[in-house]
């Protein structure tokens, strides 16, 4: 009873279920903002409910962010559900804590810094050119919301497996997808079941990942490859002091599963999202199109060789929002580490769009529903032509040629 008083107010709802229903409810119906309102109205910025079968508690605001992000580990541990484990591997940075956590982190940072990540640029610039080719030119009409994500998914495949385009990546879209519809579902390991489809993706996806791991460390170790390749070859090429490798296959195999997962769905919708918003308003799309057009923007000279043709000084002068009330990308020792490279990917993209085409929303319904990231009910379906005599020019300012 002495633990029940220190609790905060709130209701447990019914056993097992709790709140989880109304809140995915909510979420399938884009309120879920409404959904914390009432709560927070009800009970206050601190409330206890069950979520998932697992008593929580909700917190919210700047003050309780900073708590959570800079709690000592002792106190506040990521704690994933058994499903989610059995997924995503347990041996993956979103399941490890302490040394092992830090361990992973600084391999993950090491290939996904700003400073590393100008070597990929060329890639990058080569996938998006490439899909803008296949699905976007010659076209009146696309979705966005699918064809962002097959965008995002190719680069990350290419700069974290190193797979080029071709049969084993096309294998890997569908086997990831079936390997992520498993995280919301229930978890039952049954014939009929998702989760049961998605623990069969996820053995595909091992023995696919692992066949690759020995021909890039044949490649790395034999044929004297870069280890800067891919993430694979950067991870399998690190060593400690005593020429041990720092991570193990299994390690390298959770890992790169789970940056090719967080490194593509939230990209994809970032980047729908914007082309959302510059066709609802026009003077945004007119105003990032003039940077783009005359002076060229980009935020970090380590990343083009070519700076002078970006200003980062605009975006730089705005007022920085308060501490810990921007926690889009999370916050402390666990702050997404692809920050950085979603940075370079987005604006190498809406460089793109901008310099190639003008469009207009062409459906009715632009809203999406929370499954939990969000996904555009009609796909996003926008009309586009092309600005045709400065498309040619202004690609090759992204790859830092002078005009
Ligand atoms: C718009 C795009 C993205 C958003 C909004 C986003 C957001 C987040 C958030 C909120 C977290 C959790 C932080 C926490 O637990 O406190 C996270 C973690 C993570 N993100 Fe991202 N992310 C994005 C893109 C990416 C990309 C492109 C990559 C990789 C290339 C990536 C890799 C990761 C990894 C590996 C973690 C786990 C970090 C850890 O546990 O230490 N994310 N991200």
């Amino acid at each position: 009873r002495l633990a029940t008083k220190r609790l905060p107010p709130g209701s447990m709802g019914l056993p097992v279920i709790g709140q989880s229903l109304s809140l995915l409810k909510a979420m399938k119906a884009n309120t879920g903002d409404e959904w914390f309102q009432d709560r927070i109205r009800k009970y206050g910025p601190i409330s206890k409910l069950s979520l998932f079968g697992t008593p929580s508690i909700f917190l919210h605001g700047q003050a309780a962010n900073k708590f959570i992000y800079t709690c000592d580990g002792n106190k506040l541990a990521n704690n994933q559900p058994k499903s989610i484990s059995r997924l995503m591997g347990e041996r993956s940075i979103i399941e490890l804590s302490g040394e092992d956590h830090k361990r992973i982190r600084a391999a993950l940072v090491s290939f996904l810094k700003p400073e590393v990540l100008k070597q990929y640029v060329g890639k990058l610039d080569e996938e998006i050119r490439h899909h803008l080719d296949m699905h976007w030119h010659g076209k009146q009409e696309v979705k966005v919301g699918p064809l962002m994500k097959t965008l995002t998914f190719n680069i990350i495949c290419s700069l974290i497996f190193g797979i080029e385009r071709g049969e084993r990546r096309d294998l890997l879209v569908g086997l990831f997808q079936e390997l992520i519809a498993g995280v919301l579902a229930i978890p039952v390991n049954l014939p009929f079941t998702q989760f049961n489809r998605s623990l069969q993706a996820n053995a595909k996806i091992k023995a696919i990942v692992m066949d690759l791991i020995r021909e890039k460390r044949a490649a790395f170790e034999q044929q004297g490859a870069s280890p800067h390749q891919d993430l694979i070859t950067c991870l399998l090429s690190m060593r400690d002091e005593d020429n041990s490798s720092v991570l193990s296959d299994e390690e390298i195999l959770d890992n790169a599963k789970i940056v090719m997962i967080a490194g593509h769905d939230t990209t994809s919708i970032l980047l729908t999202v914007m082309v959302r918003l510059f066709a609802n308003d026009p003077s945004v799309y007119e105003a990032v199109s003039q940077v783009w057009a005359f002076s060229m923007t980009q935020m970090d000279e380590t990343i083009f060789p070519n700076p002078s043709k970006f200003d980062p000084k605009r975006f730089e002068q705005q007022v920085p929002a308060p501490p810990y009330s921007f926690v889009a990308f999370g916050g402390g020792p666990r702050i997404c580490p692809g920050y950085e490279f979603v940075k370079i990917e987005t604006l190498a993209m809406v460089h793109y769009l901008v310099t190639r085409f003008t469009w207009k929303l062409s459906c009715k319904d632009d809203s999406f529903s929370r499954e939990p990231l969000p996904v555009f009910n009609q796909g996003l379906p926008i009309q586009i032509t092309p600005k045709e005599s400065s498309g040619a020019l202004q690609s090759r300012a992204l790859r830092g040629d002078r005009i």
